[in-house]
Formats: structure tokens, C-alpha cells, sequence
């Protein structure tokens, strides 16, 4: 099944991202070869409608009982189909939109949504049907990047990694940190060899997000403006610091509700975004201890790096620059779905996607389920 990608040609992907943040599919177009050729074409974001929100957040509930990754029961199977053809119906207006053949389209890099992720449980679940997408459009489909690695003993994520090495190209010094900020965070250094250590960070978006909805019914402190006014409660802060999360060396990963903002209930709005930004900041900064040598440059991903309040505490928490990914040419909101455009050719060709220095497989290996059309 693999006849379609030939070493060395440019291969145009499309990639389909749905992140932690949960609010929708990101669509982005790349023309590669899976190694170091790289030609970014045009990226969109579909919201989810907010009757699919509210079902992922039950969906997310009820995953948490998943003893088995193809275990699809209550509300699972329902969601996954949902969520399917959301992703099917946003190629094609992804496709008519940027006035793209679909018959020019080699291969669909496919996400899906994460539901569960365990690693230690050897359990990471994304919600996708790359059977049922591969039918709706007619093209062929790699999906499940994650289960492979996390069957061998390595952490299914972060992913991103490989990608954000063959970005570092357009860094002008290494090494240099990829710093994504969605709904959790993740890093990945790279060395002036090349060699990369990557790890979630801790805490992203997502804390944020969650107590900025249940206080204001709006889906994000828009521009960190929120708690720009609060006052961070060092109390609170450090007590949400002591997770043992911290301390443990990567390989490491998270799911999205891995941290519990219990210690800030009953704080103000204001105070509670600011101290759940500080968070977020403080874990980046705890994310240094774990890196060979000083970064030269933090290159910030993601939606995070549109919280200007965010931006300013990372930058007080690590040495030398931090700058959103535009400053080196490249578009932060879509970095993940090019990646998984990338992961998909590289799949394809059967490369590495997954290493011992980023999610701890036991060796460089590839992943992925290619779904050819029909
Ligand atoms: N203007 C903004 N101001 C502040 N925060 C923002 C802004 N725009 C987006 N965000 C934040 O970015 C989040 C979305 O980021 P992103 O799309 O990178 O996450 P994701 O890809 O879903 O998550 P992950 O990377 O963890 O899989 C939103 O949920 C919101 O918290
Ligand atoms: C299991 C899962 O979906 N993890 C996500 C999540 O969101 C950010 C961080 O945690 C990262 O490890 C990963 O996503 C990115 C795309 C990755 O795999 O590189």
C-alpha cells in the first residue's frame, strides 16, 4: 500500500489537525519529500459547531473508561462518525476554496481528536475514522501516527518533533527551542547537530480556557487581557508547581486534563487567569533543567503566542529571545497540521517519525496506518 510515495519526489499532502484546545480542524497543504524539502501552501481553520463541542467534552468523560484504543462505547462511536465527516467536509472546502485538484492530492495526513492519552498505560485513543475518511474523499489516508510508537513502549507524543527539525533550517542559530502552546504545551530542542529532545511541557491553553468558560462563557482570555488585570496567587501558583510532572526527565507527554486548577477555586477571574497564566509560563521555564544547553532562540507556536501576557512571562522565565514562528516566515497556527501533512508522507516512505529522544521508542520508527483510496 505504499506504491503511491516515491523517494525523493515532492509529494503534496494534506494535513488535518484537531488539537487539545478542541475547537475545531485545521487544514494545511504541503508539497514535500519528507526529508528536508518543504514548500508550505495554503492553511484554514473549521470550527467545530458547538453542538459537536459540547458532545466532545461528554465524549472526553466517557473516554476516560476506555480499557482498549478501538473501544467506542456510549456516545464514542456517534462522535467519531460526527467528527469524521466534519473532517471529509472541510477537505473539500479546504479544496474548493484554494481552487486545489483533489486528483493532484497524494496522500491526507489524519489527527483525529484525542479523547484518552496514557501512556504509561499504553493507551492513546484519537477519535477518527480513516477508513470512512479515505472513502469520503478518495484519497489515500495515514492515520493512527500515534498508536505504533505507544505499542513499543514510547510516549505516542509529541509528534511534532521531526517536523519542527526540518524547520530549523531557517533558524539562524542553534540550538533553538519550538515551543507550541495549544492546549498543552510541548517542546522540542533542537541541537546545532540536529539532535533533538522534545517533551510536553506542562499546561498549555486548556486550564485557561476552562476557567475563563465556566466564569465568562467565552472560549479564551483573548490576548491574555484578562489576566493582564489579575494579580497572580504565588500561594496557588506554587501549589500547583509541586506536581511531581515537573521533575520527572523526558520522554514524557500529558493529556489535556492532567493538571487540576483546584488550587486556584475562589479566586477572582482576574487573579485566577493570571495565576493559571503564570502557570503555564513557570512550567516552560521548569522545561530548561531538561535541556542540554541554553536555547538561543524560543520560536513560539500555537495559540498561546497570541496571549501577549503569556508571551511576556515566558520570555521572563527563559534566557535569550522568544518570538511568535512568523518571525522566521512560517505561520504559528498551522505548524501542527503542515506537521502532520509531513508525518504522513514520511509514513508513506516508511522514515522515522518517532525517536528515542522524543518519545522514547526503544529506536527510530516509523507509525501510521495507510487507508488507500477506493
Ligand atoms: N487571540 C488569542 N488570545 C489568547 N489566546 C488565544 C488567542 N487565539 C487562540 N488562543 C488560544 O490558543 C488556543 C488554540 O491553540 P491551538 O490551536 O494551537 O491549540 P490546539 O492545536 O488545539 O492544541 P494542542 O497543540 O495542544 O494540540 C485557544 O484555545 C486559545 O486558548
Ligand atoms: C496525545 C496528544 O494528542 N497530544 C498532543 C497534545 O497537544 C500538545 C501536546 O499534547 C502534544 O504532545 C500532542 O500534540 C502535538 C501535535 C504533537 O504530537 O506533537
Amino acid at each position: 500500500m505504499h506504491g503511491k510515495v516515491i523517494m525523493g519526489k515532492l509529494r503534496r499532502a494534506l494535513g488535518l489537525m484537531s488539537g487539545t484546545s478542541m475547537d475545531g480542524i485545521d487544514v494545511a497543504l504541503l508539497d514535500t519529500d519528507g526529508d528536508r524539502e518543504l514548500r508550505q501552501g495554503p492553511a484554514a481553520s473549521y470550527a467545530y459547531p458547538p453542538e459537536i463541542k459540547v458532545k466532545l467534552r461528554s465524549a472526553l468523560a466517557e473516554a476516560k473508561g476506555l480499557a482498549a484504543r478501538e473501544q467506542r462505547p456510549g456516545s464514542l462511536g456517534d462522535v467519531e462518525r460526527a467528527l469524521t465527516e466534519l473532517n471529509a467536509d472541510a477537505v473539500d472546502r479546504f479544496l474548493r476554496a484554494n481552487g486545489v485538484d483533489k486528483g493532484n492530492i497524494d496522500i491526507i495526513g489524519y489527527h483525529g481528536q484525542t479523547v484518552l492519552h496514557d501512556a504509561p498505560r499504553r493507551l492513546t485513543v484519537q477519535l477518527g475514522d480513516g477508513r470512512l475518511l479515505a472513502d469520503r474523499t478518495g484519497v489515500d489516508v495515514v492515520f493512527d501516527l500515534r498508536a505504533a510508537d505507544v505499542a513499543a513502549g514510547g510516549q505516542g507524543a509529541p509528534l511534532v518533533p521531526v517536523y519542527h527539525r526540518a524547520l530549523a533550517t531557517q533558524v539562524p542559530e542553534l540550538p533553538a527551542a519550538f515551543l507550541n502552546v495549544g492546549g498543552v504545551a510541548n517542546v522540542t530542542w533542537i541541537g546545532r547537530d540536529g539532535r533533538m529532545l522534545a517533551f510536553d511541557t506542562g499546561p498549555g491553553n486548556a486550564l485557561i480556557d476552562d476557567w475563563v468558560l465556566a466564569h465568562t462563557g467565552a472560549t479564551h482570555d483573548a490576548g491574555g487581557a484578562l489576566a493582564a488585570k489579575g494579580t497572580c496567587n504565588e500561594d496557588a501558583l506554587q501549589q500547583l508547581l509541586t506536581n511531581n510532572y515537573f521533575g520527572v526527565p523526558p520522554p514524557k507527554s500529558l493529556d489535556r486534563n492532567d493538571f487540576s486548577s483546584a488550587p486556584i477555586e475562589g479566586l477572582s477571574l482576574e487573579d485566577g487567569a493570571a495565576t493559571l497564566t503564570a502557570f503555564t509560563a513557570a512550567a516552560i521555564g521548569k522545561a530548561r533543567e531538561h535541556m542540554p544547553e541554553e536555547p538561543r532562540l524560543w520560536v513560539v507556536c500555537g495559540g498561546g503566542r497570541k496571549n501577549k501576557t503569556l508571551m511576556g512571562l515566558i520570555a521572563s522565565h527563559v534566557q535569550n529571545a522568544v518570538v511568535p514562528a512568523e518571525a522566521l516566515g512560517l505561520d504559528g497556527d498551522f505548524i501542527e497540521a503542515q506537521a502532520w501533512a509531513y508525518l504522513a508522507v514520511r509514513s508513506a516512505l516508511q522514515l522515522p517519525i518517532t525517536f528515542p529522544e522524543t518519545t522514547g521508542a526503544p529506536a527510530p520508527m516509523t507509525g501510521g496506518v495507510l487507508l488507500g483510496s477506493r
